[in-house]
């Protein structure tokens, strides 16, 4: 058996035709939506990332606005990028890529985000929302997983998950959406520090590997049918070639696998795209109301 492929380019693909039609029918109403990005330093990855999500940008109409500083910036100098895109009303969404070059108080930067304008869902107050249930833009990854799921009908509700990695982008943040009550699952977070990861991975249906470990996910620890998801990673830093967190071979007993690259790096994008598209579908009501 193989596993079914989760296809992400695919899905992603089909989802910026759908906001392709929502850009549309905002700009009949006179309005644009645009989003600022915030690259600093010269990390190949992310520079990669950012160039990815401007080329989508540019295909369902959204405008982009980019700004880069060097890896030198000082966190006053980051800092000041931000208020310039908190009061630019031509960006109404925006990133500030991560990580950020050590020494930079990425929390800091984070929380300076107009909340309103924070198209990732890291703003504190943003996954404050996401705890409390209250509607706010989602993290990508974490959504871009959901959706991957759901349109390719893998059953979520009541599922064990297990999820590796504890980071801020995706670890800490999938659970609170899998264990919504529209989602339903039960969901174990396990990190360096889990004793025996192999056991929890091994009851799950569902597998989400956002440890950034090369091939840290093996064959044995996989429930046969269960859903796989590569989040993580790796790349060499010599070649560039990208290694993900699961082992190739997990394909031969998993019942669904997400290929990396092509599988949740552009639900990512995509996911970003909807959040631009609605916090400017909501602006858009506001200013009806008002
Ligand atoms: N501000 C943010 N920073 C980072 C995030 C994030 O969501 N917000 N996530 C990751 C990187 N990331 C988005 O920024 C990201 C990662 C991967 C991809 C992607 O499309 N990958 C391709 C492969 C590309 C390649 O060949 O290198 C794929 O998987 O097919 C998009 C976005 C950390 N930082």
């Amino acid at each position: 058996m193989t596993a079914q492929i989760l296809d992400g380019k695919a899905t992603a693909a089909a989802i910026k035709t759908e906001l392709a039609a929502r850009v549309e029918a905002l700009r009949a109403r006179g309005i644009q939506p645009g989003l600022g990005t915030l690259l600093v330093g010269d990390d190949v990855g992310s520079q990669k990332y950012v160039a990815g999500k401007h080329r989508d940008c540019a295909q369902v109409g959204i405008a982009s606005i980019q700004r880069e500083l060097p890896g030198t910036a000082s966190q006053e100098d980051i800092e000041a990028v931000v208020r310039e895109l908190n009061e630019d009303p031509a960006c109404t969404g925006y990133i500030v890529q991560l990580p950020l070059p050590r020494g930079i108080d990425t929390n800091r930067v984070l929380e300076l985000m107009d909340p309103a304008k924070d198209a990732d869902g890291l703003h504190p107050t943003n996954l404050g929302r996401l705890v409390l249930n209250e509607r706010a833009p989602l993290p990508c990854t974490p959504n871009g997983i959901v959706e991957l799921l759901r349109r390719h009908k893998v059953e979520i509700d009541g599922a064990d998950v297990a999820v590796v990695g504890r980071g801020i982008t995706v670890g800490r943040s999938i659970g609170l959406l899998l264990t919504r009550r529209s989602e339903n699952a039960t969901v174990t977070l396990c990190h360096t520090g889990t004793r025996d990861l192999g056991e929890h991975l091994r009851r799950a249906d569902i597998v989400v590997a956002a440890a950034g470990a090369a091939h840290l996910v093996r064959p044995e620890h996989i429930k046969p049918g269960a859903a796989v998801l590569d989040v993580g990673v790796s790349r060499d830093p010599v070649t560039g070639k990208i290694a993900g967190d699961v082992h190739p071979d997990v394909a031969q007993v998993a019942g669904w696998l997400s290929p990396n690259p092509g599988g949740v790096g552009p639900m990512t994008r995509a996911m970003l795209l909807a959040n631009v598209v609605e916090a400017a579908e909501r602006a858009a009501g506001a200013d009806r109301v008002g």
